[in-house]
């Protein structure tokens, strides 16, 4: 059966129980489609209830514009006679089922390995597919930053597509030889069911701290998000946990998967020690092997564990893992460094959470030698968890000789709003070194204009992004190219 080529919707619902079905299985799907502007004849289209609107209400236009099929969860009250509606409990769940089934279910003809956790998915994906790359396989990543095939870059819009999205994607990585994929599974993956029906190698716990719970509304059903994945690997995959977060052993409290763990502070199947830290690079003990590394910081110590754990279960050598995980670089915008002429450090960093920002910044103070001046530039995004807004900014003050609010991806609201909670997480002793502009190019050239050699400055929660989301609009804009213009500056009139 081919991937992605028309199918019978009886092949499509064959293994799926539970369903009712309405008018004959025995049609030709041609594409699977999730928004009704996008039907045309021979699709199917599913209508999911959504966080904004209930696809139910565009069944109709779905018909008028040549659907075969409706997958819903309640029939229209007008049914049409040569459409077929296969009614479900749950759309989206078994929307992953059919795109599954639809792209020729590639995740079980492919070693899938998931990465879900607060913070450090990108990372621990994208050093995976480095990695596996580097040993020879032919890979596919499919991340925030970007989705690729071995050396083509496919865009990406969500750190987890949806499930036809992802499918679709999986049996093109299959398509091109791949054997291996690595990817990001975020909360919401899980939530709305986009992982439904793939087949995994290997699943991944970083570590839980707060976020999305504009999404999820309670840190509980956040957590029951991210476990809902290690609950649905099969037997014969690993779950790999960091057991020094005190949730990782929740993770894997009812998963069939074999599990294993890493820990820098515990007793772990893999053990790590930093050794040393420094801008140059990190010196750590894996198991009892001393390794040179060049990504630095406590946080990637464990996205560099759980990398060489996973590349060990799936049965490759630790010593010539080690040997090639000492030469990865970091992910763009994962702690990246530019330096100035005048000696000046600049780092970029996809830091969009309290505890991410937290990590980046004990990293940056860990390695300073003395009197360096910290100078943070941080912003918050709009339409997301606002509850983070303050504690990044007491974060940032906590940390930092200066600080410098600016504004983020503001989406749908007014940045000075959200400036404004994040200035309530300022304590009075710090408003001195704190100042507000909203501009974020000029706050990126004040932070310049004001540091010395030696000094540090960190550009916090964009990263690797090129744009600014302004009302829906997505403007250029770089955190490192107005960087390196602003190190242009120099000498400093
Ligand atoms: C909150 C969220 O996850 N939203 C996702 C969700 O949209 P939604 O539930 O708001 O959809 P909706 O607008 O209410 O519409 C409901 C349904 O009606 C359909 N519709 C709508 C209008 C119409 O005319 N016809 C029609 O058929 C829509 O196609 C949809 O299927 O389903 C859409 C289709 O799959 C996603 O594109 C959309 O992602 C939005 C853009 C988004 O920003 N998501 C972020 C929050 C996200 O998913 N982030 C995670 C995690 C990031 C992290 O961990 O840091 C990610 O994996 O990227
Ligand atoms: N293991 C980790 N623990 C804590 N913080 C981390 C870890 N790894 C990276 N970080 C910090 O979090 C930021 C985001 O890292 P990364 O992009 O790998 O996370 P992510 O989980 O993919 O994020 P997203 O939810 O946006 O997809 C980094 O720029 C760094 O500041
Ligand atoms: N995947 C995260 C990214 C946040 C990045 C930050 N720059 C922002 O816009 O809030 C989200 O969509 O919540
Ligand atoms: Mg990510």
């Amino acid at each position: 059966m081919e991937a992605g080529q028309g199918k019978s919707l009886a092949t499509l619902v064959a293994n799926i129980e539970k369903l009712e079905i309405t008018g004959s299985s025995d049609v030709t799907i041609q594409s699977l489609i999730l928004d009704s502007r996008k039907v045309t004849t021979g699709s199917l289209f599913i209508a999911l209830r959504g966080t904004q609107t209930d696809g139910h209400q565009f069944i109709a236009t779905a018909v008028k514009a040549g659907a075969t099929a409706i997958l819903c969860e309640e029939l229209p009250d007008q049914i049409s006679s040569d459409v077929t509606y296969v009614k479900a409990a749950d759309s989206a769940q078994v929307m992953g089922l059919i795109a599954s089934t639809f792209y020729g279910n590639s995740s079980e003809k492919l070693t899938l390995v998931g990465v879900t956790g607060t913070n450090g998915k990108t990372s621990v994906a994208t050093f995976l597919f480095q990695l596996f790359r580097n040993l020879g396989y032919r890979c596919g990543l499919l991340s925030t930053v970007q989705n690729q095939v071995e050396d083509e870059v496919i865009p990406s819009t969500h750190t987890t597509p949806d499930a036809i999205a992802l499918n679709h994607l999986l049996a093109t990585m299959l398509e091109k030889g791949c054997s291996h994929v690595f990817m990001e599974v975020s909360s919401h993956a899980v939530a709305q069911h986009r992982i439904s029906g793939l087949h995994f190698a290997g699943g991944i716990f970083t570590n839980i701290t707060h976020d999305h719970l504009d999404f999820h509304k309670t840190f509980d059903n956040y957590i029951k998000a991210k476990k809902g994945f290690f609950d649905q690997l099969p037997k014969s995959a690993f779950a790999l946990v960091n057991v020094d977060d005190r949730r990782g052993s929740v993770m894997v409290q009812n998963t069939n998967a074999r599990v294993e763990t890493y820990s820098l502070q515990t007793l772990a199947t893999y053990k790590g020690k930093m050794i040393s830290d420094t801008l140059a690079g990190m010196h750590m003990e894996i198991n009892m092997r001393e390794v040179w590394f060049r990504v630095i910081g406590r946080f990637n110590a464990y996205n560099l564990l759980a990398v060489y754990g996973a590349a060990v279960l799936l049965g490759e050598d630790p010593e010539v893992v080690l040997t090639e995980l000492s030469i990865l670089k970091s992910p763009p915008g994962r702690f990246e460094q530019f330096h100035s002429a005048d000696h000046i450090v600049g780092i970029v960093d996809y830091a969009h959470t309290p505890d991410a920002l937290e990590n980046v910044l004990q990293t940056i103070t860990e390695l300073r030698n003395g009197n360096e001046k910290v100078i943070t530039v941080v912003g918050c995004g709009g339409n997301r968890d606002a509850e983070k807004r303050p504690k990044m900014a007491a974060i940032a003050c906590k940390f930092s000789n200066r600080v410098i609010l600016t504004s983020d991806n503001p989406r749908f609201e007014d940045p000075n709003d959200i400036l404004a909670q994040m200035q309530k997480g300022v304590p009075p002793l710090d408003y001195k070194k704190t100042s507000v502009i909203e501009d974020r190019k000029e706050a990126i050239f004040t932070a310049y204009s004001e540091a010395g050699p030696g000094d540090i400055i960190l550009i916090a929660g964009k990263g690797h992004e090129n744009y600014q989301d302004i009302k829906g609009v997505k403007h250029h804009f770089d955190d490192k190219e107005i960087l390196i213009e602003a190190f242009g500056n120099y000498p400093k009139s």
